[in-house]
């Protein structure tokens, strides 16, 4: 079967400096390709080469198989959400969601159809006689996204669809963005500097820093296993836990040390010993991470700490303990105890253990 869409060794660059270098990857059909990374790492731009609004300077871009680099933006079958929303500000939302079709020609039953199929999943339907100037900033973008996706195209290009919105209605647009995905079944690449969305979101995550692709994989792997421990910081953001040890070997003998008193399990260190690398740093994320006034088999990291506090996550409960100014993390379901201060165990379980090198930051295993 044909890809959706293929990029294709992407450089572009913009007064001098080189923001896309070499940018490869495909779309399948169907699928949700989120394009993460930080503000700056050239997302906005490759939409746009993609969408036939900037010019590469070279590679390829092939939609359903056609290459499509000397076509312009109205013949690629691309629709584009950008990141600052341009509504027809005069006109309704109904006719700011059906202006596509209507530009289509589609007949009128069609086009009403589809506005309140798609006004009712992104529960805007109670606006659509209201005029786009008179929209919050949530609604605007639900507006936005509607419209995008009434287009008929083969691909659905999205900029930071949900940013400049507040926690709650951002989560809130992400799972009706997802009930959408699966219903309408469309192939969409969304760019974002969330970490969120791509978890949340992605069938696939292309992570991209400074115009380079640095890992392409399912959104589990690019949380649990990523390839570099400055994208695990990240992905995971301050609820990963660390802990740095220092191997060394004399006379056939391997020595591990760590600034932490910590208590390394049997299979933990058989695994350390075949790490070639002499400063690791072992991580772990709170979901394989136990704190618990006393734990007595600890497959894994265990080090004595301090109970500091808990955080209620809506459904589970992130607990903290604490130990030479290192914080530890732990998931747990029930509420944990409240004797702030008082000793704990912290266990941090081998199964989720992921070993990087401290100096160049790559993952051993
Ligand atoms: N018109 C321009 N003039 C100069 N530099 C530009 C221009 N457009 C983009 N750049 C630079 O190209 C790089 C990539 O920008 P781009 O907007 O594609 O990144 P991004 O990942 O989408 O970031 P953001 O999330 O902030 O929009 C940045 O370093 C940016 O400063």
């Amino acid at each position: 079967m044909k890809k959706a869409l293929i990029v294709s060794e992407i450089v572009k660059k913009i007064r001098g400096k080189e923001v896309l270098k070499s940018v490869t990857f495909e779309v399948e059909k169907g699928q949700l390709l989120v394009l993460l990374g930080p503000p700056g790492s050239g997302k906005t731009t490759l939409l746009k080469i993609i969408a036939g609004l900037e010019k590469q300077d070279s590679g390829s871009i092939y939609i359903n198989g056609e290459k499509v680099d000397d076509k312009p933006p109205y013949e690629r079958k691309v629709s584009m959400v950008f990141e600052t929303l341009a509504l027809y500000s005069n006109m309704t939302v109904y006719e700011n969601i059906a202006s596509p079709m209507i530009a289509e020609k589609k007949p009128r039953e069609i086009i009403d159809k589809k506005v309140k199929e798609i006004a009712s999943i992104l529960r805007i339907e109670h606006l659509l006689d209201r005029r786009a100037d008179k929209l919050s900033g949530g609604e605007r973008q639900r507006v936005a996204i509607a419209r995008a996706l009434a287009k008929e195209a083969e691909i659905y290009l999205l900029d930071e669809p949900f940013s400049n919105l507040d926690a709650k209605i951002r989560y809130a647009l992400r799972t009706e963005f997802k009930k959408l995905k699966t219903m309408l079944g469309k192939t969409l690449v969304l760019a974002t500097s969330d970490p969120l969305d791509a978890l949340a979101l992605g069938d696939i995550v292309v992570f991209i820093e400074k115009g380079v692709i640095i890992q392409k994989t399912p959104p589990v792997e690019l949380y649990y296993k990523p390839i570099r421990l400055d994208i695990s910081r990240y992905v995971t953001g301050r609820i990963l836990n660390e802990v740095v040890l220092k191997k060394k070997t004399e006379a056939g003998r391997t020595i591990i040390t760590s600034e932490l008193d910590v208590v390394i399990s049997e299979s933990v260190l058989r695994g350390l010993k075949d790490i070639p690398v002499e400063n690791i740093i072992l991580t772990s994320h709170p979901d394989n991470t136990m704190i618990e006034k006393s734990i007595e088999n600890c497959d894994g990291l265990k080090i004595r700490g301090r109970f500091l506090g808990y955080e209620y996550r809506g459904s589970e409960f992130l607990v903290f303990a604490e130990y030479k100014n290192h914080l530890f993390k732990a998931l747990k379901y029930e509420k944990p105890l409240e004797d702030f201060n008082e000793p704990v165990d912290v266990c941090i379980k081998r199964e989720g253990l992921n070993f990087y090198d401290h100096e160049t930051g790559s993952l051993v295993r």
